[in-house]
């Protein structure tokens, strides 16, 4: 193992998160070569070659569809994510697009800009004008949230503090997520139930793609006349012509966007952001120290925290001599792993095993130092996708 670690940065990561990385034993930058990890926000690394060195992948964030994660558990890389960490600052805007939206805030705003004049003209321009932007206020109105993980949860809950009715959809949500949720969000047993009873539709799925063009005319056509959707997910899981459709005939009064789609630009009716969800300093903060830390940990101990393609492993250091082997859930593996250990004559401390979907992660620790050989002999054992000797502090000079 390297002595030094490399951690190479493709977007810009709050300087709160990277300082915790020692300046003894981390290189971090745009520019390292042969990197052990990658840092990452939104930058779209499908088509990137992603060096051999590369032992992990971490997303300062919540979406991992900009990584190609079933190439890395193929080459055995865990991809980490930041699951809450930008959580509240994607709520809050969605908040501000609830607003933005019952208030006619935006054409609002523009009418005042456009206004020139001495004071009394303004004034009267002014008084003449509102009229013409005069909303509606949220109390009463049905909040309709589709997907209820870090982000859903949260919107369903400031709806239900702003008076709003929330129905929810989220077939796969989870026990900690259904525990955080208010009691008075509605369970929507199918989308169209939601869609026939929202006034506003907000969207918090990951893009898969199963959630590929999951708003779609069908879907459109049962919502409400008048409905306003609100997409702070991702742009495909919205299909934008079904939109254009809906906004022509007027059944979606405003369209809410963090994903600006060309067709959409200057449209009256659509409120489009930069993908501002999660560009608070708050969140870049909690996301940059979550990843950093959850890479550190991979890096140093093996242990694997909040990744979208492995399962979560943690063991406590017992012994100084740890190895670390990333593999497919096939039959036998761990038999022909420890085998490997006990033809060399090392005696196993304390071991964890476990899997998720295809792949499946081990956690050894030794009572002394493997010989070189025996992570070449584990390396070769079919289905082994990725193995590393990953001796504590002290024992590192000891290490290949
Ligand atoms: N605009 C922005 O800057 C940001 C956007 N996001 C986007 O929001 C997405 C959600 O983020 P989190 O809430 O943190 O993720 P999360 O993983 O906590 O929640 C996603 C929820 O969607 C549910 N889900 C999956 N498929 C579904 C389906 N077909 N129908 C209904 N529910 C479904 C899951 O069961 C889960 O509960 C991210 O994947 C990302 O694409 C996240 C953060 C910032
Ligand atoms: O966390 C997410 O999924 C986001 O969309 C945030 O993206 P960003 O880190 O702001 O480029």
């Amino acid at each position: 193992m390297a002595d030094r670690y490399h951690i190479l940065t493709l977007n810009n990561i709050s300087a709160q998160g990277l300082k915790r990385f020692p300046g003894a034993r981390y290189t971090v930058g745009p520019h390292v070569s042969e990197p052990d990890a990658i840092l990452v926000r939104s930058y779209n690394m499908l088509k990137m070659e992603i060096p051999p060195s590369v032992k992990a992948i971490g997303r300062a964030g919540a979406g991992t569809n900009n990584i190609p994660v079933e190439r890395m558990s193929e080459r055995g890389v865990p991809v980490f994510n930041t699951p809450g960490a930008n959580a509240n600052a994607v709520k809050e805007l969605v908040v501000a697009g609830l607003l933005m939206a019952a208030r006619n805030l935006v054409p609002a705003i523009r009418f005042t800009e456009g206004l020139t004049g001495d004071e009394t003209t303004i004034h009267r321009l002014v008084e003449e004008g509102k009229k013409q932007f005069a909303g509606f206020e949220l109390p009463g109105k049905t909040l309709g949230v589709i997907g209820l993980g870090a982000i859903g949860s949260l919107v369903a809950d400031a709806g239900i503090k702003l008076g709003m009715k929330v129905i929810g959809y989220d077939p796969e949500i989870t026990v900690e997520a259904a525990w955080s949720l208010p009691s008075q969000v509605r369970k929507a047993h199918t989308l169209e139930e939601l869609a026939r009873a929202a006034d506003f539709v907000t969207v918090h799925v990951p893009l898969l793609d199963m959630t590929r063009n999951l708003v779609d005319h069908k879907l459109i056509q049962k919502m409400k006349p008048g409905v306003i959707l609100l997409n702070f997910a991702r742009d495909s899981i919205v299909d934008i012509e079904a939109v254009m459709a809906g906004l022509a005939e007027r059944r979606i009064k405003y369209f809410v966007t963090d994903f600006p789609h060309p067709s959409l630009l200057h449209h009256p009716a659509v409120i489009a952001l930069p993908h501002l969800g999660a560009s608070t300093q708050e969140a870049e903060d909690n996301c940059a120290i979550m990843v950093v830390d959850q890479i550190m940990d991979y890096l140093e101990n093996g242990n694997i925290v909040n990744s979208v393609n492995f399962p979560t492993v943690v063991m406590a250091r017992e012994s100084p001599y740890r190895i670390g082997v990333a593999n497919m859930n096939v039959p036998n593996m761990v038999g022909q792993i420890s085998t490997a250990m006990a033809r060399a004559g090392l005696n196993i401390h304390n071991m964890v095993n476990k899997s998720r979907g295809g792949t499946a992660y081990t956690l050894v620790d030794l009572d002394s130092p493997p010989p070189p050989q025996v992570i070449d002999e584990i390396a070769a054992i079919p289905g082994v996708l990725a193995v590393r000797y990953l001796p504590a502090g002290d024992s590192r000079e000891r290490a290949d």
